[in-house]
């Protein structure tokens, strides 16, 4: 199968201007040189810590805000010359809980922006309970309660059912989940997947990696306005060499011929040890030899010096592992 880049973004650059008092001028760098592009029908998170320039990304490419430099282009449009091509064929959600009347219904709201694309009302009408379908909303086109009585799910999802209402090809989604339960967030992750599925390309951003990872296809990792790192999230795992966590409990005895033992024979990233609640101490360790190395420095460990590890997990590393890797500040977690 043929891949087709959807989004391309090259050398982008973006600089704020922020007035203090009356002359002074200060300029924040927000984007000085980010690329990357997505494929068609997949799932590519940006990711980055606060203020490393997401959100002015999305706004770019969804035509909110000019860029100073670099060239971005959705579907072959460039997002700047034509921009309005661009609007036609993409769907925004950014700051999930504003842009609704709340007063009005879910419904009221919905075709009331799709008045506001161009349709009819009675296209309005239609492309509102489709949306409402999608999202799992159903149930809102026969109600009359206003928006502000939803809860932050229900709004998330309406502001993607409000994308959605232009049968976008590119959805640009900004922290989709942000403040969701548990059971949101899963609604939305599905949902993505499957609209995904159905050849719609989506960048979203966010900060909850586990969740992350369940969904996307490839990732990004920009940090103050740069980009530090990019690929699949196996191949970014891969990249900073973590191979295991390892967490076990032992013996007050036990803990410093344990762990001697794990660093003389093990190739260790990271080791530390802390007394848990119930009386053991805890070790936990980032080691990058094989699982069977691993076991068997520990077997010896056990039969040979008499120490006892009383509870073992061997873990492979997360997408958090490695943003955290990739970031160089791992040794916080
Ligand atoms: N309108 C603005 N005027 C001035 N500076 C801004 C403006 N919007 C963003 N910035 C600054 O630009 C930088 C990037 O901000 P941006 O909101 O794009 O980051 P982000 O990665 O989305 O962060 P977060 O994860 O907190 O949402 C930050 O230093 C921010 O303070």
């Amino acid at each position: 199968m043929m891949l087709v880049k959807t989004i391309i973004v090259e050398h982008l650059r973006k600089r704020y201007r922020v007035r203090e008092g009356f002359r002074k001028t200060r300029f924040i760098d927000a984007i000085k040189d980010v690329s990357f592009s997505v494929n068609k029908g997949e799932i590519h998170a940006l990711l980055g810590p606060n203020g490393a320039g997401k959100t002015t990304t999305i706004k770019i490419l969804s035509t909110l805000l000019l860029p100073d430099g670099g060239f971005v282009s959705i579907n072959g449009y460039d997002v700047v010359k034509e921009a309005e091509k661009v609007r036609k064929i993409i769907g925004l959600a950014i700051d999930v809980s504003k842009g609704f009347y709340s007063s009005l219904s879910g419904f009221e709201n919905l075709i009331f922006y799709g008045l506001l694309k161009g349709l009819s009302l009675s296209d309005s009408r239609r492309r509102a309970r489709e949306v409402l379908e999608l999202v799992g909303l159903e149930e809102l086109r026969a109600s009359d309660t206003p928006y502000f009585a939803y809860s932050l799910g229900m709004r998330a999802r309406l502001a993607i059912a409000k994308a959605l209402l232009n049968d976008p090809e590119v959805l640009l989604l900004d922290e989709p989940t942000l403040g969701l339960d548990v059971e949101s967030s899963r609604h939305v992750r599905e949902m993505l997947v499957k609209l995904a599925g159905e050849e719609k390309t989506i960048l979203v951003t966010g900060h909850n990696m586990h969740e992350i990872e369940m969904i996307s296809d490839a990732v990004t990792i920009i940090n103050k306005g740069e980009v530090v790192a990019s690929g699949t999230p196996s191949e970014l795992k891969n990249r900073v060499g973590l191979v295991f966590r390892l967490r076990l409990q032992t013996t007050l005895d036990s803990e410093p011929l344990l762990k001697k033992t794990i660093s003389d024979s093990l190739s260790v990233k990271r080791i530390t040890s802390k007394m848990s609640n119930n009386g053991r101490v805890e070790i936990n360790a980032i080691i990058s030899s094989s699982r069977e190395d691993i076991v068997e420095a520990l077997f010896k460990a056990s039969k040979e010096q008499g120490v006892r590890i009383l509870d073992l997990q061997l873990m492979e590393p997360s997408l958090e592992d490695a943003y955290l890797a990739i970031l160089g500040v791992l040794d916080e977690y």
